[in-house]
């Protein structure tokens, strides 16, 4: 009886802690868009509902009653786009985020040369910074970011300073859409990154900006924009700006959102 008890107590708590999880990601989809005007409109029509069902206003009960039978149909409707980023997110994600897992033991940690090269990507951040050349890097970390990789040349090029700054030379073929990191290995070059429609983002960053927000909101990947405008660093991660104070500083908390 106890044992059933115990069991059922910690199944509750998975199950919390589940729902948790999803309405995270759901929150995550829908902030700053539309979606969460739409989300908060069919609340308070569910509660009109139960409102007049609690004061028996019969017809009007019926007809939201009606409306709320047939929402999951709408719901699927209007909430089409947010659904498919959703079931992407779940279908990228390497489960078990196997990395972190073979970091737990000492003697299987990852080996140097696979370990990504920060300094060379902030010192070429910098120098493209000082010659107002525009760049966008994303660095994955657990999500798989093959999705994206796709949708531009697949490269399997070491991480060096030289070669990222020749990629984003404007003069380049490679120098648009985003370049991806992977441990210290450039796998591929001119992607295209989801653009994150967050009102929020002030209106002097543009497309550039835009992708590397729309990126790091639905992956768990890092990203490093470098302003063509003004050669401004900015250092993205879970879909907003992260304050730095120098590159030296940039350096330290890249380092430890890698490890
Ligand atoms: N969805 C996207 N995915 C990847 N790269 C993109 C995307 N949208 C724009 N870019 C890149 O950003 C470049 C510049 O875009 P835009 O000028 O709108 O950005 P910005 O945020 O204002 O940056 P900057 O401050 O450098 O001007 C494009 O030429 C392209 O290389």
């Amino acid at each position: 009886m106890d044992f059933n008890f115990l069991e059922l107590r910690i199944l509750d708590i998975v199950d919390i802690l589940l729902v948790a999880v999803l309405l995270y990601y759901i929150y995550k989809l829908v902030k700053g868009t539309v979606a969460i005007n739409i989300f908060i409109g069919i609340v308070i029509i569910y509660l009109v509902w139960k409102l007049t069902q609690f004061l028996e206003m019969e017809m009007l009960s019926n007809v939201l009653g009606q409306f709320i039978g047939v929402g999951i149909f709408g719901l699927i409707v209007v909430f089409q786009q947010e659904i498919r980023k959703f079931l992407l997110m779940i279908g990228s994600t390497n489960f078990g985020a196997k990395r972190n897992l073979i970091r737990q033991f000492k003697f299987m940690r990852r080996s140097k040369e696979t370990e990504t090269d920060i300094d060379a990507i902030v010192d070429a951040c910098d120098n493209m910074g000082k010659s107002k050349t525009g760049a966008l890097i994303i660095i994955q970390r657990s999500t798989n970011l093959e999705f994206v990789k796709n949708t531009g040349d697949e490269m399997n090029i070491e991480v060096n300073k030289p070669i990222i700054e020749s990629i984003f030379y404007k003069n380049s073929t490679l120098h648009d859409g985003a370049l991806i990191i992977e441990g210290n290995l450039i796998t591929a070059t001119r992607a295209i990154l989801p653009v994150s429609n967050d009102r929020k983002i002030p209106l002097r960053f543009g497309l550039r900006h835009r992708a590397a927000v729309g990126i790091t909101e639905k992956t768990d990947a890092i990203a490093l924009v470098v302003s063509e405008e003004s050669g401004q660093i900015s250092y993205l991660k879970d879909g907003d700006f992260a304050m730095f104070e120098d590159l030296k500083d940039l350096k330290l908390k890249l380092k430890e959102d890698l490890s």
